[in-house]
């Protein structure tokens, strides 16, 4: 009897924006995740599922003893429905490697991060690797961070400090600054909650201070009740950002950028 073929699945025609994230998330796993590497750090976003996916086609024998560290419920869903090993960095304080989204990139590598309001795990799962790697698509490439995410620097901060620290970002020079609430219906009335049960403030400020977000980052990191700020400086060793051509730019920690891949006709 002869074999039914199934037939071949439609292809997804993805949105520019989309299969540029497929593009940095590919071409960062093949490059960063080797067959050494056995402990692996999935940060959040909705570029990381692509990150997942190209480590799951890596196949069963490189990934069956992989340990995979999750930045926040959503990671943790894509590692067990990805049939995955899951772990906590409480385990495995020692990542071979950690590879995240970013809401900016700078020319320095500094990111802004905490978009979907994981940064606190999300950094310490970059500061606990050796290699961090960050995957964008090209919104992401800026000169100074604050130039195409608008929301600010988010700030998660202890609940019942909210108020003061509010006060105290207001008057480091964001007076825009607000508590972060859920938004959209069918969903929490009030200020959206992390992971970790804590608030998040959107801190927008001007150029000149973006300009130097480390320094800004020791200022806010100082103010009593502040859990983690979502500026990360000077971690990633790399930023790889998909292009609307079909290409890839890989911005490297000594400066240099790479091109790779051939443009779209
Ligand atoms: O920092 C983050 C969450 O806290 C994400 O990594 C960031 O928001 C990236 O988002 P995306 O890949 O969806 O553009």
């Amino acid at each position: 009897m002869q074999a039914v073929q199934s037939p071949p699945k439609p292809e997804i025609q993805l949105s520019k924006v989309e299969s540029s994230k497929r593009l940095a998330a590919y071409e960062a796993v093949d490059r960063h995740i080797l067959p050494e590497h056995k402990i692996i750090g999935i940060g959040s976003g909705s570029t990381v599922p692509y990150v997942v996916e190209r480590i799951i086609a890596q196949g069963e024998e490189l990934n069956h003893d992989r340990v995979f560290l999750p930045t926040g419920f959503q990671s943790k869903e894509l590692i067990v429905n990805g049939r995955l090993r899951l772990g906590d960095v409480d385990q495995y304080p020692n990542i071979d490697v950690t590879i995240d989204g970013a809401d900016e990139v700078d020319h320095d590598l500094n990111c802004i991060k905490g978009g979907g309001a994981c940064h606190l795990r999300e950094k310490v799962l970059a500061e606990a690797a050796q290699t961090f790697i960050v995957v964008a698509d090209y919104r992401k490439n800026s000169d100074v961070l604050g130039t195409t995410y608008k929301q600010g620097v988010p700030i998660e901060v202890a609940p019942f400090a909210y108020a003061k620290l509010l006060q105290n970002v207001h008057h480091l020079g964001s007076p825009t600054a607000t508590l972060r609430m859920a938004k959209g219906a069918g969903t929490k009335a009030g200020p959206i909650v992390t992971d970790n049960g804590n608030f998040v403030i959107d801190a927008p400020f001007d150029e000149q201070t973006m300009k130097d977000p480390y320094s800004l980052l020791k200022k806010i990191k100082m103010l009593t009740g502040v859990v983690e700020v979502g500026l990360f400086c000077g971690m990633a060793q790399a930023a790889y950002f998909g292009n609307a051509d079909g290409t890839v730019t890989i911005k490297w920690q000594n400066g240099q950028i790479e091109n790779t891949g051939t443009p779209l006709a």
